[in-house]
């Protein structure tokens, strides 16, 4: 009966940003919101939804339109033509979807959103409805991008380097790229900004990070906006603290393929792992001197190469060997909570970055772009759990760089270190989620609210 009347009293819409990034620490929100009794309700963008490989059938999901249901950003003529008809069109579907849910005796009570998509601030207003923005980086590069958008920080950021309340001092290569060069994507600048035009607005804001882990920057990010509340790491509970059984993402964008068993027959922490993503694409100059570092390496491999990038291999590039193994998608919770693999060569994505310190793996950073080159500073001198493969003029990470980077962090007393600090990186993560941490503390206060309405 109890749980009967807790979960009418709550109805909650998720809505994602559509990219595997974003969707991923939404759906575990959406996990632990369910786990506390609040219904859910995700919302995917159409486009996006086709895209999945699965998405579980226990999630109710409904659909909203961006007015690019065949392609989404592929289908529009540039971000600019995006950006403005998916806000105009996404507000418009996104209010017939309350409306029919309303009909159907299905009220909502609140949206959590992915802080990109604003404008559902503004949807949420006009029906009364609680608007929870939900930042999926991390709140170093949310705090960056703050203040431009306050006007307390001007770009483009040419030699200068930046010190913001509760940030180490970070020079230009450190900043969001975009913010050294506004000029290649201005839509997508402006877009990203755009997160920060109405969040004083938001009823709550939650972010995928821990307090532990950016202690000063939330601090001084609480005081300007008090609603905010770290919430991570968003990963399943069996990667963690373990509360909840079976939990794994749940949807994925491409198939996985079967790696674990090859791990399994690797020996501990003789694995390096790379990933850049969903989205990242490299050259093939680049993608050529990691195949050289890589085959020159004395440590095995597995490397994640999607599908749309192995054109880009060299021809005798050999897939699958003693030595290494090459795949278009893997389990990427399951590899770095593998005790074969030692280290994680990474483009910096937050998700990536976030996953790697909950399950203790030292990174090499190769960042490529947006907030990836402030993870990457954080990976090396906050957490001091990597190091960051130097670029050559030409931004490309030669084989002789990676090749001593990975033999560092595999080999050396000082890989050593940082697979400890790691460990212990492993360890708060782990703690913020459990129960009483400050991260199940911030979301139990959350769902609190939505009890109350
Ligand atoms: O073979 C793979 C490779 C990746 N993943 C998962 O895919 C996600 C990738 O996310 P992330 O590391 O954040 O990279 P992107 O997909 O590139 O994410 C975009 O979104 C992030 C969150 O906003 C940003 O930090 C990144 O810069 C941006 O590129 C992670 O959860 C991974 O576990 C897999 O499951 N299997």
């Amino acid at each position: 009966m109890e749980s009967e009347s807790v979960a009418k009293a709550a109805h909650c819409l998720l809505l994602p940003f559509p990219c595997q990034g974003h969707v991923n620490p939404m759906l575990q929100l959406l996990k632990r919101l369910e786990h506390e009794g609040v219904r859910v309700t995700l919302v995917l963008h159409r486009f996006f939804s086709k895209k999945f490989h699965k998405i579980p059938t226990s999630i109710a999901t409904e659909y909203i339109s961006d007015g690019f249901d065949n392609g989404g950003f592929e289908e529009a003529e540039s971000y600019k033509i995006y950006f403005q008809r998916s806000r105009q069109v996404g507000t418009q579907t996104l209010g017939e979807l309350i409306e029919k849910l309303y009909r159907s005796g299905n009220s909502v009570d609140c949206i959590v959103y992915d802080s990109h998509l604003s404008w559902v601030l503004d949807v949420a207003k006009r029906f009364g409805i609680l608007g929870a923005s939900f930042l999926t980086q991390n709140l170093a590069v949310d705090s960056i991008y703050y203040h431009v958008k306050k006007g307390k920080l001007q770009i483009p950021l040419l030699e200068q380097s930046v010190l913001l309340p509760g940030l180490p001092l970070l020079a230009p290569k450190d900043v969001p790229s975009f913010l050294c060069d506004n000029e290649s994507y201005p839509a997508m600048l402006d877009y990203i900004l755009d997160q920060f035009s109405n969040i004083e607005d938001a009823d709550w804001v939650l972010c995928n990070s821990f307090y532990e882990l950016e202690t000063d920057v939330a601090e001084w990010f609480t005081k300007i906006l008090p609603k905010l509340r770290t919430i991570g790491p968003t990963i399943p509970s069996m990667f963690l603290d373990k509360r909840l059984e079976d939990d794994d993402y749940g949807c994925a964008l491409l198939k996985s393929e079967e790696c674990i068993k090859w791990l399994d027959e690797r020996k501990k922490g003789s694995v390096c792992y790379i990933s850049f993503g969903s989205m990242a694409t490299l050259n093939e100059e680049q993608m050529g001197e990691i195949a050289c570092a890589l085959r020159d390496s004395d440590c095995c491999f597995l490397w994640v190469v999607r599908t749309t990038e192995e054109c880009k291999l060299p021809k005798d590039f050999v897939k699958k060997s003693e030595k290494g193994l090459i795949v278009t998608w893997c389990p990427q919770l399951q590899v770095l909570a593998h005790e074969a693999v030692g280290c994680f060569v990474t483009h910096c994505g937050w998700n990536s970055t976030i996953e790697a310190l909950s399950l203790g793996v030292p990174m090499v950073a190769m960042p490529q772009w947006t907030d990836q080159t402030t993870n990457a500073k954080y990976i090396t001198d906050v957490l001091k759990m990597g190091l960051r493969a130097p670029a050559d003029e030409k931004g490309i990470v030669r084989r002789e760089s990676l090749k001593n980077c990975i033999k560092e962090m595999m080999e050396t007393e000082n890989g050593k270190e940082m697979k400890k600090n790691a460990l212990n990186w492993k360890t708060l993560a782990t703690k913020a989620v459990d129960e009483g941490g400050s991260s199940d503390r911030n979301i139990t206060e959350f769902v609190s609210t939505l009890l109350d309405i």
